[in-house]
């Protein structure tokens, strides 16, 4: 065993002390530049955002390239996407609604994209999400689309039917259920277990095997469970990790759902087309028309020009009996040559064709 020697450890807390100093300098010349910048904005276009999506995913990936280490890559990323969230913050927050309450799944993934220095507003349903952002209460939105165990969120896509809103990115979250308890309780004492009846579904196996004792309890959302766990002696939550930070409860056991490769996929809805970044994906609405072979005629200008349809889905447009609108993702950018030409193509085809964006394809967080 080596010698423990608490000078040195004083000694290297001091060297720590002082780079952190640099740090909060270096991050304040920062700020400054970041808010010039924004008044150079603010002189050719008061009223445009000043977020610069583009921009920022430029400055992510440049430094993550050139990240040496040891600092981990996946951090470089969050912590940069915190400062620039900051930086931006000087001039305005960005107001970003998204299906809340806070601590879901959906905030985290807002989270995610805007940073921690943005405005959370949370809606009580996507269609609120939808609202928020057509009346202009807010700079973005966050919704769910599709969840790797669930399937998709039919919600989402009936609101796009009735929206002139675009999707401006998308964002892939892994759905890791945590066990959360109020600080001082032990797993043997939970009485009731607390969650949304489909994160109630997704640990099943885990509940049975750690909590047999336990009542399970549906709530609203995995958040409002873990407020009700707050509030009860020998409740426990099935729920995020941020909801354990914003409600005060201790995370006793992560990833507990039974299915360790949960996902969740969420579009933001925004004022501005992303530009193209040669990794895209472009979300097409189409009506078919009626008649036989018309899906065919949907599929094939796809087809023909090798262009990848990554999903289909179908709703009922409510409008007419047996009509159908058609949710499309296909990798690429509006913008693409053969893209174009196929959407071209598509139009005269369709009854109707709305290309509701196109955007970077997102890389799961933590797989990059
Ligand atoms: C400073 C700018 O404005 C915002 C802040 C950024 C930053 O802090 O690096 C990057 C892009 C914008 O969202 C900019 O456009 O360069």
């Amino acid at each position: 065993m080596t010698h423990f020697d608490p000078k040195a450890l004083a000694d290297l807390r001091r060297s720590i002390d002082a780079v952190d100093d640099q740090v909060l300098a270096l991050l304040n010349r920062r700020a400054g530049l970041a808010a010039e910048v924004g008044r150079l904005k603010s002189e050719v276009a008061p009223e445009a955002l000043f977020h610069a999506p583009k921009r920022e995913r430029e400055v992510l990936n440049r430094l993550e390239a050139e990240n040496p280490g040891p600092f981990p890559g996946a951090a470089v990323r969050t912590i940069f996407q915190e400062i620039m969230s900051a930086c931006l913050s000087l001039e305005k927050p960005l107001r970003v609604a998204f299906l809340g309450p806070e601590g879901t799944f959906t905030h985290l993934a807002a989270r995610h994209q805007f940073g921690g220095s943005s405005q959370a507003l949370p809606q009580g349903t996507i269609q609120a999400v939808f609202q928020a952002v057509e009346r202009a209460h807010a700079d973005y939105g966050v919704v769910p689309v599709e969840n790797a165990t669930e399937g998709a969120v039919d919600t989402t896509l009936d609101a796009f039917l009735d929206s002139p809103l675009r999707i401006c990115a998308e964002i892939l979250l892994p759905v890791d259920q945590a066990l959360l308890l109020r600080p001082e309780l032990e797993l043997g004492s939970v009485r009731r277990v607390y969650s949304h009846p489909q994160a109630l579904g997704q640990c099943r196996r885990w509940l049975e095997a750690h909590l047999p004792q336990a009542d399970r309890i549906e709530a609203p959302s995995t958040s409002e469970a873990a407020r009700l766990a707050r509030e009860d002696a020998e409740g426990a939550a099935v729920a995020s990790e941020l909801a354990a930070e914003l409600f005060g409860l201790r995370v006793a056991e992560t990833r507990i759902q039974d299915l360790a490769a949960n996902a969740t996929r969420f579009v933001v809805l925004g004022p501005k087309a992303a530009e193209p970044t040669g990794r895209d994906r472009t979300t097409l609405l189409a009506m078919a028309q009626d008649g036989p072979g018309a899906l065919l005629r949907l599929l094939e200008p796809l087809a023909r020009r090798g262009l990848n349809l990554s999903r289909i889905q179908s709703r009922p447009t409510r409008r007419k009996l047996w009509e159908y609108a058609f949710f499309l993702d296909v990798e690429g950018h509006a913008e693409d040559p053969l893209m174009h030409e196929a959407l071209v193509e598509l139009q005269s085809a369709c009854a109707s064709l709305k290309v509701l964006g196109s955007y970077p394809q997102a890389v799961m967080e933590g797989a990059r």
